[in-house]
């Protein structure tokens, strides 16, 4: 069939809007119609060509939502009209990572994933007779994509698609950090670098779980009044700081000693780095979020970690995504959580582009584009 698509033909070139041929789903996989989809900083990092991952041409964008409108072979999980989410972590249940309990990096389909390739190795797009790589799973550029049944969580049919496509990546890596990575108890002291689409998320969570003081650190003046409607505390700019200011001390000196859980949801090895060193001596948690571009390494001195200060990784939040992200939903849908603030502004896939754009100037915190 023919389908819409915003097309990555090349790293740091626009999206082209294109109409583009998809197969139709084979055995344990599902066409799903995408309603809307999120534009996520990670889309971002891969159309620059710096993510090692990163193949071209390819239909990029994993943050939707849709509904199932046709099923191959063997899907037992899911019917056409069926409205889901697409996971680029699935949850197969069955694979060593999901069985062992201790992780949501299902490993089933990882290794054709990165390859931008359906689980049978081969890529249900095509443009002009030349295949076109999948994304992170999802391609969720695209009005029609075709999905493993593992990657898809099914949710209520009465979920807005243009709010909690969100969940599909940014709700749940921020709010899952805080739940299910770091596991922030109530009355702790929690410092978040970088207060975008991710980190005004973990802001949300950490107030969700009764943190007395929420420190956040951006270079961003225009994040302070959003960040504070969503449970911020106190706002550090650096820039405020002077060129030689020393935010680790700052922050030292702020929480009296630390921060008990720090987070990194900027994708900078510098600051990373300073999350780690603001985190509080003997037991400081600090979760690394943010994606570096390859070739870019971490450093500390040992003695940081000597002690006492542990350093985490989170990815998708640690959330298990056919079994949490229906959740997450539900909790959208009670008033738990609060999604509609933080999407700024909504484009047609015509003008996708202006999306980024606005992204990279610190204009939108999430931009949806409805289809
Ligand atoms: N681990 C995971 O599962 C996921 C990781 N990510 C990554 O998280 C990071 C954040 O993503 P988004 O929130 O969508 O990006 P964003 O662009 O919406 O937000 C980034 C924020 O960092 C701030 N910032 C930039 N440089 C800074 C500095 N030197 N000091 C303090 N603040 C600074 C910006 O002003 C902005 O507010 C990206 O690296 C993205 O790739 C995103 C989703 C999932
Ligand atoms: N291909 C990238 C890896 C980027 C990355 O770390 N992705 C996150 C999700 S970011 C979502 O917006 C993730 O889930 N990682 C786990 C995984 O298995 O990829 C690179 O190599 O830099
Ligand atoms: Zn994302
Ligand atoms: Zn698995």
């Amino acid at each position: 069939m023919d389908v819409k698509a915003a097309v990555a033909f090349e790293a740091g070139k626009p999206l082209e809007i294109e109409n583009v041929q998809l197969e139709g789903p084979k055995a344990g996989e599902v066409l799903v119609e995408i309603k809307a989809t999120g534009l996520c900083h990670t889309d971002k990092y891969t159309l620059s060509g710096a993510d090692p991952e990163g193949l071209f041409p390819a239909i990029l964008g994993h943050e939707g939502a849709g509904i199932v409108r046709d099923v191959g072979p063997g899907v037992t999980h899911l019917k056409p009209g069926d409205h889901v989410i697409p996971l680029y972590t699935p949850e197969c249940r069955e694979c060593k990572s999901c069985l062992s309990r201790k992780t949501n990096l299902c490993t089933s389909i990882r290794a054709t994933q990165g390859k931008g390739l359906m689980p049978d190795g081969t890529s249900r797009f095509s443009f002009k007779g030349q295949p076109i790589h999948h994304y992170m799973g999802c391609s969720t550029f695209a009005n029609y994509t075709v999905l493993p049944e593992i990657a898809l969580a099914k949710i209520r049919p009465d979920a807005p698609f243009d709010k909690v496509c969100y969940i599909g990546c940014g709700v749940t890596t921020g709010i899952g950090a805080v739940l299910f990575t770091a596991k922030v108890e109530p009355g702790s002291t929690v410092a978040v670098f970088g207060l975008g689409g991710i980190g005004l998320n973990v802001i949300q969570g950490a107030k969700m779980v009764g943190a007395d003081r929420i420190i956040g650190i951006d270079i961003n003046p225009d994040r302070e009044a959003i960040a504070r409607k969503f449970g911020m505390t106190d706002f550090v700019n650096p820039k405020d700081l002077g060129p030689n200011g020393d935010i680790v001390g700052h922050l030292i000196e702020l929480t009296e000693g630390g921060a008990d859980y720090t987070f990194e949801c900027v994708g900078n090895p510098t600051l990373m780095r300073q999350a780690l060193e603001s985190a509080h001596r003997g037991w400081g948690v600090s979760t690394i979020i943010g994606v570096a571009s390859a070739g870019q390494e971490i450093s500390t001195r040992p003695f940081q970690l000597v002690t006492g200060r542990r350093w985490i990784g989170s990815a998708f939040g640690g959330a298990r995504g056919r079994t949490d992200v229906p959740k997450i939903v539900d909790w959208y849908m009670e008033h738990k959580i609060n999604i509609d603030d933080l999407i700024t502004h909504k484009l047609p896939l015509e003008q996708i582009n202006e999306g980024f754009d606005m992204m990279a100037k610190g204009e939108s915190i999430r931009t949806v584009v409805e289809y």
